[in-house]
């Protein structure tokens, strides 16, 4: 019960940062196989009670998830986004190529989404649980602009660093907001990630959510858990490896992202008025 009103209640506050900072928010999902945008307080209400019972849906689920709940992923969520005409959409962290992806080809489908549909997607960068730099060569290969906000540092989203350069550093919302507008002007079909540091006092140490990770990553392999199982059991369980500390940075960043992307949706807003074009 005190779970489910905590769930709520975080859902709401990141709306409320949004709307401090300026912004419209909507949060995104399908409830009874419809998909929604914008949520009141008693579907967000039944989505917080279904938990993990709410049918994880991508974008390829999004036509078979019928009289389901679905909690969408980031792929499911832009594509939604894209067709009501928001151009910014903030999460946590995305889906990536997982490790061992050279051999498994389990690369998530928010990569080739991400090279498909013109979003802007505000993120902590990607967890190490994934293979980070072939991540970053799948998005060259899908044509996504990446940069990384105010670090020229790709971050791993519990941590500021990553040990990959980023492709490009971006400085302020307003400069976030001219390569959103710049997409649109070029008339490119594809996305943009970027990628905001955690901030540094809630970077949990990184030594401890790294041997987390790999203690999840080798029981994950003993369990034969894969597919769109993996992603879920290994957050779960690095969360309970590290005692809660993984999910109190993990709530921390997404406020922050939800206040810098509110900004730069202001901006790209105030932008377009004057170039009159929308995504
Ligand atoms: O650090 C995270 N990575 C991934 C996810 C979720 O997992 C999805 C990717 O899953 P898969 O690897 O099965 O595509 C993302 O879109 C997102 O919904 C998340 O919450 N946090």
């Amino acid at each position: 019960m005190e779970c489910r009103i905590l769930r709520i209640l975080r859902q709401q506050r990141l709306e409320d940062h949004c709307e401090e900072n300026g912004a419209v928010p909507a949060t995104i999902a399908i409830l009874d196989g419809v998909p929604c945008i914008g949520l009141t307080t008693e579907e967000l209400e039944i989505l917080a009670r279904l938990g993990s019972k709410a049918r994880k849906t991508a974008s390829r689920d999004i036509y078979t998830c019928c009289r389901e709940n679905g909690a969408t992923t980031v792929s499911a969520t832009m594509y939604l986004a894209s067709k009501v005409g928001i151009p910014v959409f903030v999460t946590g962290g995305i889906g990536g190529v997982h490790r061992h992806g050279e051999n498994t080809m389990d690369i998530s489908s928010d990569l080739t989404e991400l090279g498909n549909t013109p979003v802007a997607v505000i993120s902590a960068g990607i967890k190490s649980i994934l293979d980070i730099p072939r991540t970053l060569e799948y998005l060259e290969t899908q044509r996504v602009t990446v940069a990384a906000y105010k670090t020229d540092e790709f971050p791993a989203f519990f941590t500021q660093t990553s040990g990959c350069k980023a492709p490009a550093r971006v400085e302020s919302p307003e400069h976030c907001a001219r390569v959103i507008d710049a997409n649109v002007r070029l008339e490119r079909k594809s996305g943009i990630l970027i990628a905001v540091p955690i901030p540094r006092e809630h970077s949990a140490s990184g030594s401890l959510i790294e041997s987390a990770i790999q203690q999840a990553l080798q029981e994950a392999r003993e369990k034969k858990i894969t597919g769109n199982a993996e992603t879920p059991f290994l957050l779960a369980r690095v969360n309970e490896l590290t005692g809660g500390a993984s999910l109190a940075s993990n709530i921390a960043l997404v406020k922050n992202n939800a206040s810098i992307g509110a900004k730069i949706a202001v901006s790209l807003s105030q932008l377009q008025k004057h170039s009159n074009k929308r995504l």
